[in-house]
């Protein structure tokens, strides 16, 4: 077939919906867009209003409503009802400005989204599945033909959502939210898009005391119980879709790790927590290094915030570090993590599986002061290692204050610290204060989004290390790339794609220079991570061989855009 042919054939969309139906399938619902042969063909005459709009004029109208609204979480409501009616509205919508209506669709404002999510519910979207009704049925529930075209499932038990812990099927608003950014940013088609919620029940207590709690009122289960359920589910989606990505999003910390390795040698599944925010997190540190921050092989870390993202951003730079001609001992003895236990050494009770290869040495602190609980504190560990980089990843708003700052701020010429938990109010120190605290020499980046910081008379823009960096492009590379197996090599590739883009690399100055490319770009990084990734995973043997050529033309292929295709009938 010729590529005119093609396009001209994938450019109209053929459907047996017709009438209200037609109307009210979200992904094909054009409301008052359906020209007048439309309206013929699919019984819509007396549905609908005289007036034939277009897609650009429907967008404005919504703009001008959503303007009128008081702040951004009642933005963020509208947003969520104008994307249940009308899909192509809501990207056509945010396309315009992506920066600007991300904090809108994803954090800041989803935080709230989800802990108010039972209230501010209306539609069903996706699927919940739940612990008591559909353990044994998860199969027959996925088998139904409305799910045929599934290619990407985002799937949390809503465990640790954000930095803001255990919100139950509340925290449906994340698979939903990381969705509209695989579409957003990656070009997901969203009919091929499927969020899920695996309500294993909830310990908030405040949901469970909610009258309109909408999930399952119940204790989480924990255990074997729980492995059981997820066993139940992974299996019916690897069966139903065997080329599907599989993206699982806030776990808790310990189920994240061993659902990751338990599963990803048999699917094509990863973890965006640990897997993503550590992409994200070497590439911005690639770029950090070339703005003036300390060489990888001279890099101390301490992680504060020892769960799934910590554990898997010093797994990904320690594998940076081994490529980079390190022993991964030499490598693992630069990271130290700090949890609520203090500094993670060996033979601590409770040393996670994630946590042990950076487990320090019980001697590394002979001398050093432990508190009454006999922990090692982050100060403690800040004034002994001086590190060159400190990350958050703890949830813990405020953690990093001047005092745990100072140390590295003395020390190091170009202090890196990424404060990456989110949202806002969860953040570990503001820009300004790092900024301030060290005298404007810090390279500061943050998990969300944030305003350039005045210092000195100079804007300082914010980098924002989101795992959106990330994400997306993976998404895109499995569906254009046939990728079968996600491997801490292709989020390495991705680590690098990203660093490539990096304003710093080219500037005049690249101390000043952002790390990362604006959130404006995320469609063209997602382009050059899936590149990255398709290209690495041919490589490795886990995606089809294919010329760069023709991995191009499949990467436009995949990609879907905001616009009304005119409709036949099947
Ligand atoms: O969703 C985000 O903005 C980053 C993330 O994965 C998290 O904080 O859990
Ligand atoms: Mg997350």
């Amino acid at each position: 077939m010729s590529d005119t042919a093609r396009t001209m054939l994938s450019s109209s969309l053929k459907t047996a919906l017709s009438g209200r139906e037609l109307l009210d399938c979200p992904v094909l619902n054009k409301g008052n867009a359906f020209d007048r042969r439309e309206r013929d063909l699919f019984g819509l005459h007396g549905l609908l209003p005289a007036s034939v709009a277009t897609l650009a004029e429907q967008a404005d109208l919504a703009r001008a409503r959503l303007a009128a609204l008081p702040d951004n979480f009642a933005r963020h409501i509208a947003l969520r009802e104008i994307q249940d009616r009308n899909e192509t509205l809501f990207y056509a919508i945010i396309d315009e400005a992506l920066e600007a209506w991300l904090p809108i669709i994803y954090t800041p404002a989803i935080g709230r989204a989800c802990r108010e999510f039972s209230h501010i519910w209306t539609r069903p979207r996706g699927l919940f599945l739940n612990y008591a009704d559909h353990r044994g049925r998860i199969a027959e529930i996925l088998a139904s033909p409305q799910f045929d075209g599934v290619r990407v499932i985002v799937a949390s038990d809503g465990g640790s959502i954000l930095g803001i812990g255990d919100q139950g099927a509340n925290g449906m608003g994340i698979p939903i939210g990381k969705l509209s950014l695989y579409t957003a940013c990656g070009g997901l088609d969203p009919a091929r898009a499927l969020p899920v919620l695996l309500d294993v029940g909830t310990d908030n207590e405040t949901l469970l005391a909610d009258p309109e709690y909408i999930g399952w009122r119940h204790a989480r289960v924990r255990g074997a119980q729980y492995d059981a359920f997820i066993a139940e589910f992974v299996q019916a989606v690897n069966t139903r879709w065997p080329d599907i990505a599989l993206h699982w999003e806030d776990l808790s910390g310990a189920d994240a790790l061993r659902i990751l390795r338990r599963y990803r040698g048999d699917m094509c599944t990863y973890n965006d927590d640990i897997q993503g925010t550590a992409g994200v997190t070497a590439g911005a540190l690639l770029a950090a290094i070339r703005a003036g921050g300390a060489a990888l092989d001279a890099q101390k870390i301490v992680i504060f915030g020892a769960g799934g993202a910590g554990c898997g951003i010093a797994d990904l730079l320690a594998q940076m570090m081994v490529a980079g001609g390190m022993t991964a001992q030499e490598a693992s003895r630069r990271f130290f993590m700090v949890d609520i236990n203090g500094l993670v050494r060996e033979g601590m009770p409770g040393v996670t599986e994630g946590q042990q290869p950076f487990a320090q040495p019980a001697d590394v602190a002979s001398g050093w002061r432990v508190d009454d609980a006999a922990h090692i504190t982050l100060a403690e560990v800040m004034a002994h290692v001086q590190p060159t980089m400190l990350i958050g990843t703890s949830g813990q708003g405020g953690a990093f204050t001047r005092e745990i700052v100072a140390p590295m701020a003395r020390q190091a010429a170009r202090p890196i610290i990424f404060a990456l938990s989110n949202p806002t109010a969860n953040i570990e120190a503001t820009p300004a204060d790092l900024l301030a605290w060290t005298q404007g020499r810090a390279i500061i980046g943050t998990g969300g989004p944030f305003a350039p910081v005045d210092y000195a008379g100079r804007m300082r823009p914010v980098d924002q290390i989101n795992n959106s960096y990330v994400f997306p492009g993976v998404g895109l590379a499995v569906v254009a790339g046939g990728i079968t197996r996600m491997t801490d090599g292709m989020f390495l590739a991705a680590a690098h794609a990203l660093a490539a883009l990096s304003p710093a690399a080219g500037a005049a100055d690249p101390t000043t220079a952002p790390l990362l490319p604006p959130v404006s770009e995320l469609r063209l990084v997602a382009t050059a991570v899936a590149r990255a990734v398709i290209m690495q995973g041919q490589k490795e043997g886990v995606a089809p061989q294919a010329s760069a050529h023709e991995v191009e033309a499949a990467l436009g292929d995949a990609v879907w855009t905001a616009r009304y295709r005119p409709y036949e009938k099947a």
